[in-house]
């Protein structure tokens, strides 16, 4: 890849390689853009097959949460960090210290939070070298694991979406196929369930499956199988690029609602499911619940607040809906220009001068 090339089409503002040979951390931090404020991201830690993966998943990433913070109406940029191990066996608190101190030579430019592969126990120990970091134990007056949060969100989008196919958002009696059970979707099968829905799961993980076919009554498939399964909605919950030329002729489902982060392989198959007449909810629209709860903290953490804007996940996917409409496009189109339409309103509006105490014109007046 042609980094500064890659960087320039999309507008990137900054590439961080971070590296401590005791630790063994290896840390990517992409940061976007950060026109409505610094950026926030989770950090994902991953077996990358390359270091060519790596960046281009930090890249993508930390682009998805601009558009995913402009869209949920958050004063905040777009960034992101990947980590290059396996979470399972390569994580020592060193390496949670070190990375620590990278993100506070930033001095707040990046702020981080979990993503697959951290933990709340992770952001704690990167809490002890800086202030720049969301989603720590609720002990430090915190809101903790953001996976509940996002779920909620989910399912609130969920139900805005079932409302546009089905003319109602009850979900009572609808078949949802959820790929992957694991921290987001395990609560949002929760609510699912709690609403009637009828679930079929699948996982990876057996035992993940095993929790969710006990306590949910969900139906198992294996892996492959998930596209192709008679249901209603599908949601995607595990990782990204799962909307490709290989699953869209396999799908059944009228809706497609999940937490995954890049669902789309390329944006063309945006377009392809929307020419099959389904209504996908945008992945950076529906799967902000987690963003919003951890951005709260900056404001000193309020649940109810958090709780209350994350409900409003079903408007702005409606809102996401009647911008299709109104242009005559798909919905992924009309989610980036919800979030443009901001990012440009807002650049615009700082265009004015405002002094302030780095300005050129402090230091004149000690003279
Ligand atoms: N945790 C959060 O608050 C947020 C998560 N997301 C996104 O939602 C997705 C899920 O996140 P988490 O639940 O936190 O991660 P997780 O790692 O807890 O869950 C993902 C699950 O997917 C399973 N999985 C992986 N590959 C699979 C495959 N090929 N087929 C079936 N299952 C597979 C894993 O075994 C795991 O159980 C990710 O794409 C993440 O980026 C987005 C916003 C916030
Ligand atoms: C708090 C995190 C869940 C934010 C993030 O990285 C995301 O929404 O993907």
């Amino acid at each position: 890849m042609e980094l500064f090339k890659y960087m320039e089409k999309y507008d990137y503002e900054q590439l961080l390689f971070c590296q401590d040979k005791e630790s063994g951390l290896k840390a990517i931090i992409a940061i976007h853009d950060t026109t409505l404020g610094p950026a926030l991201g989770g950090t994902r830690m991953w077996m990358y097959n390359s270091e060519e993966e790596a960046i281009e998943d930090a890249l993508r990433l930390a682009r998805g949460m601009t558009y995913k913070n402009a869209a949920a109406g958050l004063n905040l940029g777009g960034g992101k960090t990947v980590i290059i191990g396996d979470p399972r066996k390569d994580k020592n608190e060193a390496m949670f210290r070190a990375f620590g101190r990278f993100i506070q030579g930033l001095n707040g430019r990046y702020i981080t939070a979990e993503d697959v592969g951290t933990t709340v126990a992770d952001m704690d120990i990167i809490y002890q070298e800086t202030d720049y970091v969301t989603g720590i134990s609720p002990e430090f007056g915190s809101s903790g694991n953001p996976s509940p949060a996002t779920a909620y969100g989910v399912y609130r989008g969920m139900k805005a979406a079932a409302k546009e196919a089905f003319g109602s958002d009850s979900l009572e009696g609808k078949v949802i196929a959820v790929q992957g059970v694991g921290n987001v979707a395990y609560h949002l099968c929760r609510h699912l369930h709690e609403e009637g829905a009828q679930l079929i799961v699948t996982d990876i993980n057996k035992e993940a499956v095993q929790r969710a076919v006990e306590e949910f009554g969900a139906k198992a498939v294996d892996p492959n199988d998930i596209y192709g399964v008679d249901c209603d909605i599908f949601a995607p919950c595990a990782l990204g690029g799962i909307i490709n030329d290989q699953t869209i002729p396999q799908l059944k489902a009228k809706v497609i609602a999940g937490s995954a982060n890049n669902q789309l392989k390329e944006p063309r198959h945006g377009d392809i499911i929307h020419e099959m007449g389904i209504v996908y909810a945008p992945d950076y629209v529906i799967n902000a619940g987690g963003v919003i709860n951890v951005a709260d903290e900056l404001y000193g953490y309020n649940r109810e607040r958090a709780m209350k804007k994350i409900e409003q996940i079903y408007d702005n996917i409606e809102k996401v809906f009647a911008i299709a409409k109104r242009d005559g496009i798909p919905t992924y189109q009309a989610a980036d220009r919800l979030a443009e339409e901001r990012i440009e309103t807002m650049r615009k509006s700082r265009s004015q001068f405002l002094q302030n105490g780095h300005h050129i014109l402090s230091r004149r007046r000690g003279r």
